[in-house]
């Protein structure tokens, strides 16, 4: 059982501040994402919950327990916080069979080599990969040799795991597989889970709730659906799904589209003057008869399930999604019209 607290975790390398007051409480059982594009702070504030680098300010705590205090200068070895850990250089070692790599922190637990045996087992069970004991890592598919990584950190029974990116090493229909068996191994064992990445859709699919970083600060903390549906600012609606930014004005209870003056949405944050209107691209309708903004078709790609649109609106192009389109349908240089739902609207900075 594992809760997890950080308060006001600041980390600074000389005038660089790696990550700056970072708060969350992490529910026991919970599967938690820190999700930013590259030199967010993910991996140093993952690295501060393990023990291999010290906050410059704040508190973490492992249920009731203190494991980082910068105040207090307390600060618990990694090795006693019984944290589990699987990274993205996922080192096996090549000398020692499956069975030995998933039963080495056993070993050193002094446990006995037949209960070791029977553990081992199991763990290899739940990773599917009970008929690979006895080969070497270099007799695995990375994907497997994943898996052994795994099953080695899940073996000590730790409440708490963190993964740094561990399926960033292998091939797109691989990663997509493990996603799901990582998450069902998760909810089998009810482990705390803290998963570093910047793969978008392995966040949105596997956890209960996502951290969206960037440049160090904690942007949005919530529910995949609330982070898609209801993202905090222009960079976590940028950076999770796709978007279109349209330049808007806003006035009294309603925003208008810039270029557009008939076009107008409504004004729920009641923001004032320059705003910036943002639509998903499956959000829009596209229509040869008439809608509310007329544009030019531009481009279009074939995406199997669907076609994916490029429209010149004025001065902007328009991505456009239609599931199940023909893409016949429009030709490029066509006129067609734009029809927008659930439009989402910031203020220019936010
Ligand atoms: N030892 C260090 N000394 C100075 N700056 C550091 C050090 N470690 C990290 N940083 C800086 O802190 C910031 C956050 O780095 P971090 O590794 O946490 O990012 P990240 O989000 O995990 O990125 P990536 O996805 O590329 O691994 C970066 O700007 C990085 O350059």
């Amino acid at each position: 059982m594992a809760e997890l607290k950080l308060h006001h975790i600041y980390k600074r390398y000389g005038n660089v501040t790696a990550v700056g007051d970072f708060n969350i409480e992490v529910a026991d059982g919970e599967f938690i994402s820190f999700l930013g594009p590259s030199g967010c702070g993910k991996t140093t504030t993952l690295r501060m919950i393990a023990g291999f680098e010290k906050p410059t300010e704040g508190v973490i705590m492992i249920g009731d327990q203190e494991i980082s205090n910068a105040e207090k200068g307390y600060f618990m070895a990694p090795e006693k916080r019984g944290i589990g850990m699987v990274f993205q250089s996922y080192a096996v070692w090549p000398h020692m069979n499956v069975i030995d790599n998933v039963g080495y922190p056993l070993k050193i637990q002094n446990v006995p080599k037949e209960e070791r045996l029977k553990q081992v087992m199991q763990m290899l069970e739940l990773v599917h990969l009970k008929e690979y004991g006895e080969r070497l890592p270099s007799q695995l598919s990375g994907g497997q040799q994943q898996r052994v990584a795994l099953a080695r950190a899940l073996v000590a029974k730790p409440s708490l795991l963190l993964l740094d990116e561990p399926l960033s090493n292998l091939d797109a229909k691989l990663r997509e597989s493990m996603r799901f068996e990582i998450s069902a191994i998760q909810k089998e064992l009810g482990i705390t889970v803290i998963y570093v990445t910047h793969d978008q859709s392995e966040a949105m699919t596997m956890s209960d709730r996502i951290v969206v970083m960037s440049m160090g600060k904690v942007q949005q903390i919530g529910r995949p659906y609330d982070i898609y549906t209801k993202p905090a600012n222009q960079m976590v609606a940028d950076f999770i799904g796709l978007v279109n930014f349209i330049p808007a004005t806003a006035k009294g209870d309603r925003i208008f589209m810039q270029g557009y003056e008939g076009v107008s949405f409504p004004n729920p944050k009641k923001l004032v003057g320059e705003a910036v209107l943002a639509v998903r691209p499956e959000q829009i309708t596209l229509s040869k008869t008439g809608g509310m903004v007329e544009g030019v078709m531009n481009h279009r790609f074939y995406m199997g399930d669907s076609v994916d649109y490029r429209v010149k609106v004025k001065d902007h192009i328009v991505r456009v999604i239609q599931k199940g389109a023909e893409y016949e349908k429009y030709k490029d240089g066509e006129t067609v019209y734009l029809d927008f739902d659930n439009v989402m609207s910031f203020a220019k900075d936010e």
